[in-house]
């Protein structure tokens, strides 16, 4: 066996408690085997966590992690028009290569924020696995499916393309690739292909992913032309049971929320991505007090513009008072545990928590910095006042990625330097210069 420890520093628990502890990981298994203390001579490798917190890795319930070529490319529009104008005219332009480009810069940027395992939404889906693979994290993977100005064809192929990748990569990169059918939306994908592909989800034994009620200009039109509420829609075509998750959530009402309850199906609060778009308040505090699993995600970088679920925990507590109207509303607690197994319970991973069993999949904060002291609650500092620079060392499923804020999986010179010519070359070719 091969062990590794984390050793010297604070340890955040699942009950929010912080002790003293090491960590000693056995990375055969990719598991916790015991946190104690004096374990610091047990490993064959060693962390250094003095004058830090060690926490679970960050779970990023949401992305589009390939996004991030399109970081900057077009802000300050609602969902829409940044959609229909600027976002999905420039990603008719990628090729498989940049969306493993992006996936790559994205990944780097989730290893130095302390980010161990993601949910995804793309095409080129095989690019982003293998980006996966070499990078080392853990996610969950889907092709997103859009059928409308398709034609039927086009509209089943997709669908196809979405549960071949989801049986394909299930499993793949030692377990720690999984996959969920991915309707884009209750809007952009047809009823009747709704009706048709999702049975075959489940007999794939795979989950479904997708944004819903993202904004109030989405659930009308359902209203309208189906006469209930998008939830209830997506439930009558079975897309609401325990291990689905959809994205967003903000227009929902009471009924809506009753619904996730009972069906047991999650969702992920995009807060950065809702204010920017403007798309309106999740009542995140409501969703938690009914029962709902509530957890984070940053969508993608061009409408957030990071990929730091730091930033994504402090914009959850502070949107989530504001719309709540109560100081007191999503406090660090809760953000806490929607920044790690909140988000993993709703995506299905096991990981989010450290505890002896659990996968090994960790940030390692250092706390020895002034936006950071004194040193109080370090829960308040988790969701208040820490930033992704601030994360020292990344471990997921045993093994580290990045030590001592040099990211070990990725050459992140290189990773930089092609991502900023493949955005060049696309940005050229969607404005037609080339
Ligand atoms: C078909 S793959 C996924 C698709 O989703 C787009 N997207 C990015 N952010 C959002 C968002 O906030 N709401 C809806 N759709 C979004 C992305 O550009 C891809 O085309
Ligand atoms: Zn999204």
């Amino acid at each position: 066996m091969t062990t590794l420890s984390i050793t010297g520093g604070r340890v955040l628990r699942p009950d929010a408690t912080v002790t003293r502890a090491d960590v000693l990981v056995d990375q055969d298994t990719g598991e916790i085997l015991e946190i104690g203390s004096d374990l610091a001579g047990e490993g064959d490798e060693t962390l250094d966590a003095e004058g830090a917190l060690v926490t679970p890795g960050f779970v990023n319930g949401h992305c589009h992690v390939a996004m991030t070529l399109l970081r900057g490319y077009a802000d300050d529009k609602p969902l829409d028009a940044w959609l229909q104008e600027d976002i999905w005219p420039a990603e008719g332009e990628l090729t498989a290569e940049d969306v493993r480009i992006g996936a790559e810069l994205g990944l780097l940027e989730m290893i130095k924020s302390g980010t161990t395992a993601f949910a995804d939404m793309y095409f080129h889906v095989p690019e982003i696995a293998a980006a996966v693979e070499q990078a080392g994290l853990r996610a969950r993977l889907g092709h997103g499916i859009v059928t409308v100005a398709k034609d039927d064809e086009g509209a089943r192929a997709d669908a196809e393309t979405s549960l071949e990748v989801a049986r394909e990569y299930d499993g793949t990169a030692d377990g720690r690739i999984s996959t969920a059918f991915m309707p884009h939306s209750l809007t952009t994908v047809g009823t009747e292909y709704l009706e048709e592909f999702v049975p075959k989800a489940r007999e794939a034994g795979v989950p479904i992913h997708y944004h819903a009620n993202e904004t109030a200009d989405e659930v009308a039109p359902i209203v309208e032309e189906e006469g209930v509420r998008p939830l209830a829609y997506a439930a009558e075509r079975g897309m609401l049971e325990p291990e689905d998750f959809l994205a967003h959530g903000v227009h929902v009402d009471d009924s809506e929320i009753e619904l996730l309850a009972e069906a047991g199906a999650g969702v992920i609060h995009c807060p950065a991505s809702n204010m920017k778009l403007a798309s309106g308040m999740a009542p995140v505090q409501r969703m938690r007090d009914a029962g709902v699993t509530v957890g984070l995600g940053t969508d993608g970088a061009a409408s957030n513009n990071d990929l730091s679920m730091l930033d994504e925990a402090r914009d959850a507590a502070m949107l989530g008072k504001l719309a709540a109207d109560d100081a007191s509303a999503v406090p660090a607690e809760a953000v806490t545990e929607m920044l790690t197994r909140g988000s993993a319970d709703a995506i299905g991973l096991e990981s989010g928590r450290l505890e002896e069993g659990a996968p090994a999949d960790l940030a390692v904060i250092d706390l020895e910095t002034a936006h950071l002291t004194p040193r109080h609650d370090l829960v308040s500092h988790l969701a208040y006042a820490a930033a992704a620079a601030d994360v020292r060392h990344t471990v997921c499923d045993g093994r580290v990625l990045m030590r001592d804020r040099e990211v070990l999986t990725l050459d992140e010179v290189a990773v930089r330097e092609r991502a900023q010519e493949a955005a060049e070359a696309l940005s050229a070719r969607a404005s037609g210069e080339e």
